[in-house]
């Protein structure tokens, strides 16, 4: 039997035309998440809408989160992860910052870390805005910028605030406290008809 793992995947869509369409856009990735057939989505928030950060970058966002079961490992998740943005036109090779279709990432694999505590140590502390030296379509786990934005914090507050950085040693609403009420400045859950709860 292949070990069962636990993992977060945040979701991100920002269009041109913003709102209505991006929160299809994420409805339906995850559908087609769901629909593999060794991922399960155990969780997902609320649909949030945020400021693009940086701020000025761009349209609104739409993201939430994903609480998932999985006998896939990181390297063949990721993969998953990577085809499902490529099946919404999604390019990876036109820049870090510019307007995307859609964006999976996976934040955490049960108590990976990756590629190993020093280096991901060394990323973390990285002051924002420089780049990490990593290799293209290096693994990296937890997700190194995970507690440096509400836009992901705040969705994932919903699924799993219990859940404990391996490296940090702070859970997710830790993480978010840390943040203060800037870290959340202008996001907002859409409205009460868009979860908690799958389908
Ligand atoms: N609000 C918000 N801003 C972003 C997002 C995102 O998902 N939400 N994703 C980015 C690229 O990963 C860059 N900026």
């Amino acid at each position: 039997m292949p070990q069962l793992s636990f993992g977060l995947v945040s979701l991100g869509a920002n269009l041109p035309s913003a709102d209505r369409h991006a929160s299809e856009t994420l409805r339906s990735a995850w559908g087609i998440l769901h629909g593999a057939p060794d991922i399960s989505i155990t969780a997902i928030s609320r649909i949030w809408r945020t400021p693009a950060f940086p701020p000025g970058s761009g349209p609104d966002f739409a993201n939430a989160a994903a609480r998932i079961a999985t006998t896939l490992t990181a390297g063949a998740l990721l993969e998953r992860l990577h085809a499902i943005e490529a099946e919404f036109g999604r390019d990876r090779s036109t820049g870090r910052w510019s307007v995307r279709v859609l964006d999976l990432d996976l934040i955490a694999l049960d108590d990976l870390v990756l590629p190993d505590a020093a280096t991901l140590r060394r990323w973390i502390d990285l002051p924002p805005g420089q780049q990490r030296n990593e290799a293209p379509g290096q693994l990296i786990l937890p997700h190194p910028r995970l507690q440096d934005r509400g836009f992901v914090l705040g969705p994932l507050a919903e699924i799993a605030p219990g859940w404990r950085h391996p490296l940090i040693g702070q859970s997710v609403a830790e993480m978010l406290d840390r943040l203060g009420p800037a870290g959340l400045a202008g996001m907002r859950p859409r409205s009460g008809d868009d979860g908690p709860g799958f389908p």
